[in-house]
């Protein structure tokens, strides 16, 4: 009998183990609730002092707080660590709100997070400044990018995207209105396109206008053409496009002025003209020419594109563009037009310098990072945040033909722009049955 309760009681403990090891690789919310959480709670409340300690995040107290503990208190002068303000677990980590004392600044905890990191024993740990002397610790308790899954709340508004999910689980969101140009680096098969689609996922479900210059010949962006109000598949059609969009810009200002605002949010919503995005897919295609009599061509989508990225931000036309490599090698005025998108997601790249073509002047401290993203992990990134920091993101994945869906779905929010209609797309019939060719 008693052989039989500790073979059972063997087993009982043999499979709970193998759950929970399951658990820990196929359903890492779950174990995170059931195991992780109260683990690193209990090791990050027994611990904080002195991890706080060790790490250099203690100053050592005010002289008349020294004197009241030495002689009130009667107790030995402990150095001061940041209060604990707010402990909040989460679906995929631990926050922790802290008060800094004097004498300690955010980039004294920023520069210690992977020594917390190991200290309590979770996947990441990043720092957000809430308000001057408060700062969040967001840790995360499991590699959340392993499988990507975007919180539910995360959807498109305004003029904001969810197109990513961060390490530390929230949604990294491409909003135009913070940053309105911005630069999508990476090598092949990176993820460039999927991040793409995400965004046109999302901006098809809002109010704005869709221009898509894919010299590809279209191969990505024609799935989209009943969303889109004007595509150039090749760069003759662009630079006519691009002409198109600087003149339209001229106009806007001109309302602008009419009405004594400075962008066009400040104008009454009547009168607003609709948001214009401009997603270009493969920025080399417009700057590399074959033949010298292309150079005239290339030198206006350039000059246009630069006016663009420098002004029109105020007459709400976005520029969000995409690249292998953008560097001076692609020819004149390229470090120019680089230089006004602030915004910079990079994907894996093939060498060190591509890493910094898109970050070093924003955020010189994620080149590293950008240069060891593995091939296995296709739709990862570095990306630049609106407050000057930045993060890692991974896009989930979403085949062509849900975008395609979801343009045609939203087919009725192209809005009315008379002078886009030249270059708006043919859009074909739907094919009945048609084997699907798309990755
Ligand atoms: N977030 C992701 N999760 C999983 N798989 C992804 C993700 N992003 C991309 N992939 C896969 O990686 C492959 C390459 O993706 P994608 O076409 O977006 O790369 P790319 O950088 O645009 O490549 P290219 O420059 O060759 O067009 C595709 O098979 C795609 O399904």
């Amino acid at each position: 009998m008693a052989d039989w309760t500790v073979w059972l009681e063997a087993t009982g403990a043999a499979s709970a183990a193998g759950g929970l090891g399951y658990a820990k690789y196929r359903a890492p919310r779950v174990y995170w609730s059931l195991v992780g959480l109260p683990a690193t709670w209990g090791r990050f409340s027994y611990s904080y002092r002195s991890t706080m300690d060790v790490c250099g995040l203690t100053v050592q107290p005010s002289g008349l707080r020294a004197f009241m503990a030495r002689n009130v208190a009667r107790r030995e002068v402990q150095p001061v660590a940041p209060k604990i303000r707010r402990i909040r677990p989460t679906s995929t980590g631990l926050r922790v709100s802290l008060r800094l004392p004097a004498g300690l600044e955010p980039a004294d905890v920023i520069a210690s997070t992977e020594r917390l990191r190991h200290a309590w024993g979770v996947h990441a740990v990043r720092v957000v400044v809430v308000k001057p002397g408060v700062v969040e610790l967001r840790m995360t308790g499991y590699d959340v990018l392993r499988r990507v899954r975007m919180p539910r709340k995360a959807q498109p508004h305004d003029m904001a995207v969810p197109v990513a999910l961060r390490d530390d689980g929230t949604a990294f969101e491409r909003d135009y209105r913070k940053v309105p140009m911005a630069l999508t680096l990476g090598a092949n098969f990176s993820g460039k396109s999927m991040y793409q689609r995400n965004l046109i996922n999302g901006l098809a479900q809002l109010p704005v206008a869709l221009v898509g210059m894919d010299c590809k010949r279209g191969v990505e962006q024609s799935a989209y053409a009943p969303r889109l109000s004007a595509l150039a598949t090749n760069p003759d059609d662009a630079a006519s496009l691009a002409d198109v969009l600087v003149a339209e810009m001229e106009d806007r200002f001109d309302l602008l002025n009419l009405h004594g605002a400075s962008d066009i949010w400040e104008l009454p919503e009547d009168l607003r003209p609709a948001p214009v995005v401009v997603l270009v897919d493969e920025i080399a295609e417009l700057f590399l020419i074959s033949r010298k009599e292309d150079e005239d061509r290339r030198t206006r989508i350039v000059t246009a594109l630069i006016r663009l990225a420098q002004m029109a931000r105020a007459v709400g036309i976005y520029l969000e563009i995409c690249g292998q490599r953008f560097g001076s090698d692609l020819g004149k005025g390229a470090t120019m037009l680089r230089a006004q998108l602030t915004g910079r997601v990079v994907h894996r790249v093939n060498d060190k310098e591509t890493a910094e073509m898109g970050l070093k002047d924003v955020a010189p401290t994620a080149v590293p990072t950008a240069c060891v993203i593995p091939a296995n992990r296709p739709g990862t990134a570095v990306a630049t945040d609106a407050d000057g920091g930045w993060c890692k993101i991974r896009t989930p994945q979403i085949s062509r033909d849900k975008v395609a869906a979801t343009c045609r779905d939203f087919e009725h929010l192209v809005p009315d722009l008379p002078f886009l209609a030249p270059f708006r797309p043919h859009v074909p019939a739907p094919a009945v049955d048609a084997p699907s060719l798309v990755k």
